[in-house]
């Protein structure tokens, strides 16, 4: 198996740049997540790597050789698409063995192959089945086979699960997930979930208009992100986003007055804020209790059993949800107080990126 760089990749469709300079060093077994919202260039990424479409600008280099001239055959990749596009004609077997017949290759290979896929893909008892004799997830699997017996040195989806139900698409996640671990290969995933990606991935890209805005662990993009896209496209629910003016800034960290007159104190770095500028204080739904401090109005509330999520607005119209104790007394229509925890909360400046976290949080409220 194999490591991918890409190289200051760029794509233009006429006028319209869609890709900047993306530079990615992918490693060998990684599994990568692209994740982005529609039309954030993505699929176009995607097929660059895969050869069917070609970067204005840029190397795609696959375990160091430079394959960006390189025919998609000769690439040594594999990609699923999220239409399957299976043979409705053939058997399993066949549409499995496919590309294999396609090299010519021996019965005795073929089917040793195939085989070996359809057993880890648990397709064995399907193997002489049409494809419109199998369900949405069993198709896809079938899909997945046939990218499989290539043994590619990396492997590529592009939006694999999204004809899938919820139910199947949380199966399938878990499916593929081993079956990274069983082939124990390099693989990229194109996807606009962010639950795929945070549930997936070793590392995530989060792509927004064609730029890479943070290339991380799901982890490191939750407790860290580096923009404000990042942190509202990662986490669910989202991250709420409160506005606030910096009262003082030293080194001990900023004080921001916000809504309602609640002043939070939080440990980051004063680099880049002055006193009077306005800024968003980034709080995850989890990241509060019931308590002093910011006052919710409760429109509606969702019990899940273990959490209830309270959906709501601030005095002073801005949304936020938050995520409470199953058990907490709380009711629609019913204001309750939110204490947000200090070293969970972040600061975006007007530009959108954040002040970094003090590595130890040192002050509270
Ligand atoms: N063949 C093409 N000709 C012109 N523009 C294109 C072409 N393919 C893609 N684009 C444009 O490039 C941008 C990126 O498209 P791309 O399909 O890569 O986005 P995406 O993130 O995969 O979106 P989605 O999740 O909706 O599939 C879009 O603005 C799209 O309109």
């Amino acid at each position: 198996m194999a490591t991918l760089d890409l190289e200051n990749i760029c794509k233009s469709f006429g006028p319209a740049k869609v890709l900047h300079d993306i530079d990615l060093a992918i490693r060998d077994k990684e599994f990568v997540v692209f994740v982005g919202p529609s039309g954030c260039g993505k699929s176009t990424l995607l097929r660059i790597i895969a050869g069917l479409e070609e970067a204005t600008d840029g190397r795609i280099v696959i375990e160091g050789r430079d394959v960006s001239r390189e025919d998609p055959v000769d690439r040594g990749i594999s990609m699923v698409f999220q239409s399957y596009a299976l043979y409705p004609h053939l058997t399993v077997f066949e549409n499995i063995a496919f590309p294999l017949r396609v090299q010519k290759m021996t019965q005795q290979d073929v089917n040793q192959r195939v085989n070996r896929a359809a057993e880890i893909l648990q397709l064995t008892d399907k193997l002489t089945l049409k494809p419109g004799q199998l369900s949405g997830g069993q198709r896809q699997r079938v899909a997945i086979g046939r990218s499989i017996v290539r043994e590619p040195k990396v492997f590529l989806f592009d939006e694999p699960l999204s004809n899938l139900d919820a139910a199947l698409r949380g199966d399938m996640r878990v499916e593929l997930s081993q079956l990274h671990r069983e082939l124990n290969a390099t693989m990229v995933y194109v996807t606009h979930d962010q639950v795929e990606a945070m549930t997936m991935a070793d590392r995530i890209v989060v792509l927004n208009g064609g730029r890479v805005e943070q290339f991380g662990s799901p982890m490191e993009l939750y407790h860290h992100p580096a923009t404000k896209f990042v942190a509202g496209f990662i986490g669910q629910p989202n991250m709420n986003f409160v506005p606030g003016t910096v009262v003082e800034a030293n080194g001990d960290g900023v004080a921001i007055d916000t809504v309602d007159g609640a002043r939070l104190v939080l440990p980051v770095d004063r680099a880049g804020v002055s006193t009077g500028d306005a800024v968003e204080i980034g709080i995850r739904p989890e990241d509060v209790r019931l308590g002093d401090g910011l006052g919710l109005n409760i429109r509606v509330l969702e019990r899940l059993g273990g959490v209830s999520i309270a959906h709501g607005a601030l005095s002073d119209g801005t949304r936020f949800c938050a995520s409470l104790d199953g058990n907490a007394r709380i009711e629609e229509g019913v204001p309750v107080g939110l204490t947000v925890d200090p070293a969970c909360a972040h600061v975006f400046k007007a530009d959108g990126t954040v002040l970094r976290r003090q590595a130890a949080p040192a002050l509270v409220a």
